[in-house]
Parts: structure tokens; C-alpha cells; sequence
């Protein structure tokens, strides 16, 4: 049964922190993933702080069976012995339907819980799991004595999922976000792909035929075809539910590595879509995601340009020959307030947004 709306902020544990109200605007444009028990990646976390707005220490698929408790130790380990600044540490649990789920959770909240700012919550399919790690969760801060709430990320992953997205957005106050899972959402979905996310050169629209001059339709003539996006749909629903429920929607995985231009493509469509990141899988893709996710610098310099013209924000004008209003405002306003809050954590970004005052 759904709680009351009374209930709702009221920890769920005795002893526990009290549920955010807000869920905090912080610059999360890659999520970096490492494996905490691969010793060559783990020493490069030190190194990797302040680079990456997010460090993840992944515990679920990529992680070997037989490592999966080495991986653990290995982030609780990460976790007391580094000085993570602004850059934020989240890990990925294994699935509620695993093994190791009920140890991942019980040992990083209590070891750790102070360090880790959001757990990732694999394969989420309703509320109902939503519910079950809220519940633990609370338990193990109170347990911990931890004064401030952990934050839990879904993966949509499952058909199910999808269906249930927006229960899923409204479980808990607790819900920072959702990413998109594109290789197991395929599998579960029974996609005909063999991918981690990206697109598909079969999944295309072909131009019509070109007609001869009597009209008759050219069938072996030469078309265009243009490849299309096959997360579109699902990104546009997580994006819906997320700002419906005042939290953020992600990307998730690219898995081409070596394909730095379609990744680049990827992300950017999910940052206009209204994403706020994605996920790194190598150190090559944080770039990537923070040159994507980052409102250029002549998007935010028009975006100053049309909140200064439109004064408190109502009636029209004209810039550059195009009708600017109280909507148009309203969109300039987002990548100005996402620029103020990149610029804040990032000082070549923060230099670069500074010139346009000088050039305006
Ligand atoms: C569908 C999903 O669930 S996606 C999420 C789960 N998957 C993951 O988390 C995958 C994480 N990434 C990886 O495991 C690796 O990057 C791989 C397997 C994709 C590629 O690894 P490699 O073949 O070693 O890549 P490569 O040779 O280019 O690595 C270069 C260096 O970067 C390091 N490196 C690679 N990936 C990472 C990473 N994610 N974080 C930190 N360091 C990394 C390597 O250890 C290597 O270090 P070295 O120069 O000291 O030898
Ligand atoms: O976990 C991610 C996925 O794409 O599956
Ligand atoms: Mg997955």
C-alpha cells in the first residue's frame, strides 16, 4: 500500500536520517565506472578524483562471480582510504535477486555509508523494490549512525521496468535518478542486437524511390537511408518521469570504446533530450560526456543574451531575427543555471563561460 503523504519524509528506521526533500543539483555529467577488486583500476581512482564528476565502484555485471566479494573490500577499501573533494563516489550493487545484494548493501552502508553519496540499484522492475531498499537502507544508517540519507539510482532495465517507470520515480524520497541499461533492456526486451547501447545500421528509413518522368517509381534506384535512434523512445520516458518526479535522467553505457564519435553522438542526443550525463566505461569517455554534457559556451552566451533582453521574463522581442518569449526564457534559464553549476566545480569551464561577460 502506497504511504501517506505525511509519512512520506518521515525516516523509515528509528534513529535514521531524516528523507532529503530535494534531491541536490550536483554536476554528475560522467559516471565513471571502475572495478574496485581490478588492482590496476583501483589505483587509478586516487589519480581519477577531481577529473570525473562522479567515480562508481561497480560491483554487478563486469565483475566476475568469483571476485564479487574481492570487489566489495576492494570499495570499502577505496572508500576510507581516499579524499574524494566535490567528485562524488557511487557504487552499483548487484541485482535484488542476486546472491550478494543483501552483503553489498549491509557492508558499504555500514563501512562506508558516510563516504558514498548514491547506490545504483540494478534491474529495478517496481516500486516494490524501490520500497525493500529504502527500508534496508534506513535500517543500516540508523545502525550506522549516518546523518545523511543515501541516495538510490534505478537502472531501467527490464520491460517491466519501463512500464512501471513512473512508480518507480515516485518510490521513494530517496530516488536521485534513472539511467538507461540499453544491453539488458535489448535482452529483456527481445531486441535482435548483440550491443552495449548505440545504434543499429539496420535500424533505419529509407527515402522513397525516385519516379521516372511518367511517374512510375524507380525501385532499384538509388536511396538514401538514414540510420535512427533506438533508445529514443525509452530516454524520452525516463526524461518525462524524472522531471515529473524532481529527479535526473542518464544515459547509460556505450560500449564501442573505440568509437568516440558515435558515443559522442549518443550522448548528445540524450543531453538534448534532457539528460544530465552518462556513464563512462573507460577513462577515454570522460571527456566525452563532460564536453557533451557541458552547455557550450555559444549556447550560454545566447542564453544570457535573450534573459537580459526579455527583462522579467514576459512578452516577445526579436534576437537575430528570431521571436523570443516568456517559453523560449524559460529554456535559457536551464542552460544558464546548468552552466552556473558546472562553472562552480569546473575552472576551465567556469573560464571559458567568464569571457563571454567580456566579449558581451
Ligand atoms: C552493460 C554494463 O553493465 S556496462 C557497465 C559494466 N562494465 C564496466 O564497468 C566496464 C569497465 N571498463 C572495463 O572493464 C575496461 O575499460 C575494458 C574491459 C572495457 C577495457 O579495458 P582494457 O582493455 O584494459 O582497456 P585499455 O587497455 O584501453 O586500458 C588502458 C588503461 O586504462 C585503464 N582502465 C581501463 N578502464 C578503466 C576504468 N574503467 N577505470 C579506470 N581505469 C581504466 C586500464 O587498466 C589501463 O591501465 P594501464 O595503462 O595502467 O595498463
Ligand atoms: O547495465 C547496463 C546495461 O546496459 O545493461
Ligand atoms: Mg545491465
Amino acid at each position: 500500500m502506497t504511504r501517506s503523504a505525511k509519512d512520506f519524509f518521515a525516516p523509515l528506521a528509528v534513529g535514521a536520517p531524516a528523507p532529503l526533500r530535494e534531491i541536490p543539483a550536483r554536476p554528475s555529467r560522467a559516471i565513471h565506472f571502475f572495478d574496485p577488486g581490478n588492482e590496476k583500476m583501483a589505483a587509478k581512482v586516487p589519480q581519477m578524483v577531481g577529473t570525473v564528476d562522479v567515480l562508481l565502484g561497480n560491483l554487478e555485471d563486469a565483475v566476475k562471480a568469483e571476485n564479487k566479494e574481492k570487489a566489495r573490500q576492494g570499495l570499502v577499501d577505496i572508500g576510507r582510504s581516499t579524499d574524494f573533494g566535490k567528485t562524488q563516489l557511487w557504487t552499483r550493487v548487484n541485482s535484488l535477486d542476486s546472491p550478494w545484494a543483501l552483503d553489498d548493501l549491509t557492508t558499504l552502508v555500514t563501512e562506508i555509508g558516510d563516504t558514498l553519496d548514491v547506490i545504483m540499484v540494478p534491474k529495478v522492475q517496481g516500486a516494490e523494490d524501490i520500497h525493500y531498499v529504502d527500508r534496508l537502507l534506513a535500517q543500516l544508517e540508523a545502525k550506522a549512525g549516518l546523518t545523511k540519507p543515501l541516495q538510490v539510482h534505478a537502472i531501467l532495465e527490464t520491460a517491466r521496468g519501463v512500464a512501471n517507470i513512473e512508480e518507480i520515480c515516485a518510490a521513494s524520497p530517496r530516488m536521485q535518478g534513472l539511467s538507461l541499461g540499453p544491453a539488458d533492456l535489448a535482452a529483456d526486451r527481445r531486441m535482435k542486437t548483440t550491443r552495449v547501447g548505440g545504434g543499429h545500421p539496420g535500424y533505419l528509413v529509407r527515402q522513397d524511390p525516385q519516379r521516372d518522368d511518367l511517374g512510375v517509381p524507380q525501385y532499384d534506384g538509388p536511396r538514401a537511408t538514414y540510420q535512427q535512434d533506438l533508445w529514443h523512445y525509452t530516454i524520452a520516458r525516463m526524461v518525462d518521469a524524472c522531471a515529473m518526479h524532481g529527479i535526473y535522467p542518464y544515459y547509460g553505457p556505450f560500449g564501442d570504446i573505440k568509437d568516440t564519435v558515435a558515443c559522442e553522438d549518443q550522448f548528445r542526443n540524450a543531453f538534448l533530450l534532457g539528460c544530465v550525463g552518462a556513464w563512462s566505461l573507460h577513462p577515454a569517455q570522460i571527456a566525452i560526456a563532460h564536453k557533451v554534457f557541458s552547455p557550450s559556451v555559444e549556447d550560454v552566451a545566447h542564453a544570457r543574451r535573450v534573459i537580459a533582453a526579455m527583462g522579467d521574463g514576459t512578452g516577445a522581442v526579436m534576437i537575430d531575427g528570431k521571436m523570443e518569449d516568456d517559453a523560449s526564457v524559460k529554456q535559457c534559464q536551464v542552460m544558464v543555471a546548468l552552466a552556473e553549476e558546472l562553472a562552480a566545480i569546473d575552472p576551465d569551464l567556469k573560464a571559458q563561460y567568464d569571457q563571454i561577460e567580456v566579449q558581451a
